[in-house]
């Protein structure tokens, strides 16, 4: 099977080793995979260049679009495991994009990984079929606030985030980027059940200063309501690089 990565320059596959930056991860080697591709179409989506391609129609926030065939490589799984291998780190973030609409490609790549620890970087829209389920040990699970500005009946599946909240292995991000959006979470934290010690907030951003600025009040909130903050670690090291 094959699998249609991201590229970090064009033709080069966005494979790479670093500090997972996010969520209960934080801090840990990893080596990285990127996928093409995605669903929704979050306003502030910091990898826009995976889905919003020339001729994509739905709302982004800015007027620029992707080329296609530069920002797209489609590469055999056993050519990506093989990559993969190459790097140092026994963790595998897999990520995107929607990693989740590539799932039966993914489960032959874990397959052939078995001395990986397998993360997915997922918006939770998808369910992941048994045949990846199998070789996965946790999920980061980003569902999608209205600030995201998709409409709540694609980023918001009642079945799917029912599921998570009962699944052990799922952390819930939700990005933030107003103390609203906080509230927004808050109510999908009671409804769905969802165990506050799995659920993280995570500031909207692209830079250190705007990370920096909303963590003062976002850490107040996360105090009062028990849940765990994740910063971006990777936005301060390296800035919003490819492959980084
Ligand atoms: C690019 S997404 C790819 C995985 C999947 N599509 C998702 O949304 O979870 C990876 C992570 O980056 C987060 N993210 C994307 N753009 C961001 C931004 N501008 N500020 C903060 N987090 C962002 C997403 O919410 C998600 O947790
Ligand atoms: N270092 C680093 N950590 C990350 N954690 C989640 C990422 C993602 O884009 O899914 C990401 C990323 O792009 N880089
Ligand atoms: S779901 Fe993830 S990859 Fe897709 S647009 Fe939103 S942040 Fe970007
Ligand atoms: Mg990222």
């Amino acid at each position: 099977m094959k699998l249609v990565l991201a590229t970090q320059a064009p033709g080069e596959a966005e494979i790479f080793a670093s500090l997972q930056g996010e969520g209960p991860s934080m801090g840990q080697p990893s080596t990285f995979v990127r996928l093409s591709r995605c669903n929704l179409a979050c306003q502030w989506c910091d990898t826009a260049y995976t889905w919003r391609f020339a001729g994509d129609n739905r709302p982004h926030r800015d007027a620029v679009d992707f080329d296609r065939k530069a920002n797209q490589l489609t590469l055999e799984v056993a050519d990506v495991a093989e990559r993969i291998a190459a790097l140092t780190p026994r963790r595998l973030v897999i990520t995107g994009g929607e990693p989740l609409l590539q799932a039966g490609a993914l489960a032959e790549l874990a397959g052939l990984l078995p001395d990986h620890r397998v993360e997915i970087e997922t918006n939770g829209t998808v369910a992941p079929p048994a045949r990846l389920d199998i070789h996965v040990d946790q999920y980061n699970v980003s569902p999608k606030l209205a600030h995201s500005g998709n409409p709540a009946d694609l980023a918001l599946v009642p079945e799917r985030l029912h599921h998570w909240a009962g699944e052990p292995r799922a952390f819930f991000k939700f990005v933030i980027a107003t103390p609203d959006d906080v509230d927004e979470a808050t109510a999908l934290v009671r409804t769905y059940h969802i165990p506050p010690a799995r659920v993280f907030l995570m500031p909207e951003g692209t830079d250190s200063a705007t990370l920096r600025e909303r963590e003062r009040w976002l850490a107040a909130l996360c105090l009062q309501h028990g849940f765990r903050i994740s910063d971006r670690l990777h936005i301060h090291l390296y800035g919003d690089t490819r492959g980084t």
